[in-house]
């Protein structure tokens, strides 16, 4: 797959992402959103697999990551790349109001939020060109899921890996595979490319 974007402001992407984790961190206190326990750690998980991504995705493309929790990967890419359609769905209340929050306070109301599950979206006749996920289903769960949320002629489903194989399904094939590393924790992940199988 060829990736076309137009490469957006730097210091107005860094400056959106500054102000996503400070807020971050801000609501974390009372609110449960990361784990992470230092700079470098919140670092790799908010934005490492966004960046990884964020140059292998179609100019213009519809977006869609279920689970977003605190916004990774889907709401990194979308401050990355403006170009992107992304809707980010999650269940919580608490943590789709910090979403919300972050949505207003970086000037993208763009970004549509989207209070519910997984199974509330892919119920819907919407379809999208990219659908992603991160630590809310195991892989296998995640691709099959992926595969009723995306257009069946040009959608994709990324799987995010840390050591796990990639998943096998019937009528979705492997397309890509990108290797990269968690920078400040050096940890070897893997985001895998799916697209749906036309039918002969
Ligand atoms: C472990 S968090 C991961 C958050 C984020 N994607 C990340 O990697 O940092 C999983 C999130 O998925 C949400 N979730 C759980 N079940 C879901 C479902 N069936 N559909 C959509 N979201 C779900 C949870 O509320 C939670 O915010």
């Amino acid at each position: 797959m060829s990736a076309h974007f137009s490469v957006s402001n730097a210091a107005e992407v860094d400056m959106r992402l500054g102000t996503w984790l400070d807020l971050l961190v801000t609501w974390n206190a009372k609110h449960d959103l990361t784990a992470a326990r230092s700079e470098g750690e919140l670092l790799d998980l908010m934005l490492a697999d966004a960046y990884a991504l964020s140059a292998h995705l179609p100019e213009g493309a519809r977006v869609v990551d279920i689970g977003s929790g605190a916004g990774a990967p889907g709401l990194p890419l979308a401050l990355i790349r403006p170009d992107l359609k992304v809707t980010l769905v999650e269940p919580l209340a608490k943590r789709v109001s910090f979403l919300r929050t972050v949505v207003g306070a970086v000037g993208r109301i763009d970004i549509q939020l989207h209070r519910g599950k997984a199974a509330d979206v892919a119920s819907s006749p919407t379809k999208w060109d990219i659908a992603l996920s991160r630590a809310t289903f195991s892989p296998a769960e995640w691709l099959a899921c992926g595969k009723t949320l995306v257009d069946p002629d040009q959608g994709s489903i990324w799987v995010l890996l840390a050591r796990e194989e990639p998943p096998v399904l019937e009528g979705v094939e492997l397309r890509d595979t990108l290797t990269y590393e968690w920078p400040n924790q050096g940890r070897a992940r893997r985001a895998v490319r799916y697209a749906p199988v036309k039918a002969a």
